[in-house]
């Protein structure tokens, strides 16, 4: 990952919720860094805290400690300049549509709450990017009259009227139908390029992460287990969960056969949050797991094509 001071990071970043009877430890002492025109996809399973992570970086709720910082600097709480900077794309795009509005008056408004020039042109220009083409003819559309992956399209325009630097999109294609997941990831690949966005793209889907991410980032019950250059934690996983992660996965390319998960590679059940195993929350899960992996988290050990892991395993003599 480049030197350079990250758009929009997550430094050590813990967040417990407290429901009133019991405290949800959803992260802990979680890092993710996101730079201009690259993509880093943050996998891992259903219940891991993908979305929680994604929340705290747009400031919906505040860390429970560690930083959120905007180029460098700590951001504490949102304002319109930070909105300004950082948009959210969600699974479900009716989420971000208001749908008794057309969609030109769903992208004016955000090109006009953020003080850029809203004509005709701009909500057609917008609708270009997105290839909802004829502009003009989509723009008078309702948001009902549209496919699942032309709404999801909308609410990227949306999002991008605002100019923003950093786009979170938590799990963008999921909803949509199987044939059109290709061309929304193509289409956020193009704009990282032409918009020099930073782009974090949250999925349960390593097969999806690889083919359109920079970067992967993998956690496992709200703690970061393994990150770095896509192709490197795809081809040479290192820590034991990425490894299952992949197995489990549905990828043609995949030669399959080699692992200790082969047999049996099926994902199972993640642990309780409110009462998480200690140490490394995948030793119960663990083929390889030791002693100290039941009671000690792990320090990060990195590797020459660099990549990271925070396993026993690969504790540097
Ligand atoms: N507001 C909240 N109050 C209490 N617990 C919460 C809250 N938000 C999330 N959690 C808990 O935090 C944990 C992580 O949830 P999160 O939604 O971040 O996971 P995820 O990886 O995004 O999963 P999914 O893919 O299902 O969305 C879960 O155990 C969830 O129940």
């Amino acid at each position: 990952m480049p030197e350079e001071t990250p758009v929009l990071a997550a430094e050590n970043v813990t967040k417990h919720f407290d429901t009133g009877t019991q405290t949800v430890r959803a992260l802990e002492n979680v890092t993710l860094r996101l730079y201009r025109g690259r993509i880093a996809a943050l996998v891992g399973e259903s219940g891991s805290g993908k979305t929680t992570l994604a929340r705290l970086l747009a400031q919906f709720y505040p860390v429970t400690s560690g930083e959120i910082k905007l180029r460098g600097q700590t951001v504490s709480r949102a304002d319109k300049a930070f909105y300004g900077e950082v948009q959210l794309v969600f699974q479900d795009p009716f989420a971000s549509l208001n749908s008794l509005r057309k969609v030109e008056h769903n992208v004016r408004r955000a090109l006009k709450l953020h003080g850029h020039e809203s004509g005709d042109d701009q909500v057609h220009e917008l609708l270009g990017k997105v290839n909802l083409t004829p502009a003009a003819e989509f723009a008078r559309k309702l948001p009902h009259e549209l496919s699942g992956g032309q709404r999801q399209r909308v609410a990227i325009a949306r999002a991008l009227a605002v100019r923003p630097a950093v786009l979170l999109g938590d799990e963008p294609i999921s909803m949509l139908d199987v044939s059109i997941r290709l061309d929304v990831l193509n289409l956020l690949a193009r704009l990282r390029e032409e918009e020099g966005l930073a782009l974090l793209y949250i999925t349960h889907d390593i097969a999806s992460a690889r083919y359109l991410s920079d970067d992967i980032y993998v956690m496992y019950a709200g703690q970061m287990v393994e990150g770095g250059p896509a192709e490197s934690v795809i081809q040479e996983p290192k820590h034991p969960y990425t490894r299952l992660l992949i197995d489990s996965s549905p990828d043609p390319e995949r030669a399959g056969g080699s692992s200790a998960f082969t047999a049996t590679a099926k994902l199972g059940e993640p642990p309780s949050l409110v009462d998480p195993p200690p140490g490394c929350r995948f030793h119960p899960r663990c083929p390889f797991a030791m002693d100290k992996c039941k009671t000690d988290f792990p320090p990060r050990t990195e590797f020459s094509d660099g990549s990271w892991t925070n396993c026993w395993l690969h504790e540097e003599a």
